[in-house]
């Protein structure tokens, strides 16, 4: 986390977050700027929680967007304060990539189109799709679609076309991304963070989560079993017996890295 957020305030705060068996009671706060990822097995409770703080999915426990309830928030509201990049497949319908990617400000009210223009040319050149606008979502390959998501995702809560911006959620965003291409995408999340707005992803590439996240919680069959750094989480033992398989930590020019040897 950048030093000028080392004392910033809370952001999202999950207490007793619960949808058991699928999760049990989980609690955590996100400050301004701050990367949590969340780890663990497939199936291990990580959308869940997403879905949840996003305010769309149905849970025990009590969520709070900037000190509000976010039951109390309407859709269009959360639409301002957050933003929720799902797990899913490509919409049935053909629309336009600009178009899609404008639709992603409809509940911003009346921005200046040249303050959209601006930063929707810097987001696209950052993930390399501006020769895709004048295309339709369906003539896009898997990572092609997921950089566009990512474009709209971050447009919604881009802060100087949104002040109210506060949240950005990821299920997975590397996912269908080739090593270039994720390289990027985590650029544009340290970016959004620099800027103040906190992320929580949810992410299967543990080495990228040794290196990006201030915080990492690792979830085991619903349950979290451990929170902190990723240095004081992400123990070979505790990794092992987790995710069941062998791994190693080595040390390669002043970092950590992990290596899988079954
Ligand atoms: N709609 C649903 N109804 C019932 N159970 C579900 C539903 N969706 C997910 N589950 C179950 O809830 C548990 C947690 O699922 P979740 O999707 O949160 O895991 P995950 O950690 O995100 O997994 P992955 O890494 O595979 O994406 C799993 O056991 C899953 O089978």
């Amino acid at each position: 986390m950048s030093d000028k957020f080392q004392t910033s305030s809370v952001v999202l705060s999950a207490k007793n977050l619960a949808m058991p068996p699928r999760l049990l009671p989980v609690s955590f706060d996100v400050r301004q700027g701050e990367i949590v990822h969340l780890i663990g097995p497939n199936g291990s409770g990580k959308s869940t929680v997403l879905s949840i703080v996003s305010g769309l999915g149905e849970g025990d426990g009590e969520v709070t967007l900037s000190d509000q309830n976010i039951k109390k928030l309407d859709l269009s509201q959360l639409a301002r304060q957050r933003c929720y990049l799902a797990q899913q497949d490509k919409p049935a319908f053909a629309v336009g990539v600009y178009h899609y990617l404008v639709l992603s400000l409809s509940a911003l009210g009346d921005v200046p189109i040249s303050q959209v223009e601006m930063a929707l040319e810097e987001i696209c050149d950052a993930l390399k799709i501006t020769d895709k606008l004048s295309r339709t979502i369906q003539q896009l390959s898997g990572g092609e679609w997921q950089r566009v998501r990512l474009a709209a995702a971050c447009l919604q809560v881009w802060p100087s076309l949104n002040p109210e911006a506060r949240l950005l959620l990821l299920d997975e965003p590397a996912a269908a991304l080739d090593i270039g291409q994720e390289a990027i995408m985590y650029q544009l999340v340290r970016k959004m963070a620099a800027q103040g707005i906190a992320v929580v992803m949810a992410n299967h590439d543990l080495n990228r989560t040794l290196r990006e996240a201030d915080t990492v919680l690792l979830l085991n069959n619903g349950s979290c079993v451990a929170k902190g750094t990723p240095k004081t989480v992400m123990t070979v033992d505790r990794l092992q017996s987790v995710f069941s398989t062998q791994i190693q930590r080595i040390e390669h020019q002043g970092q950590s890295c992990l290596l899988f040897t079954d």
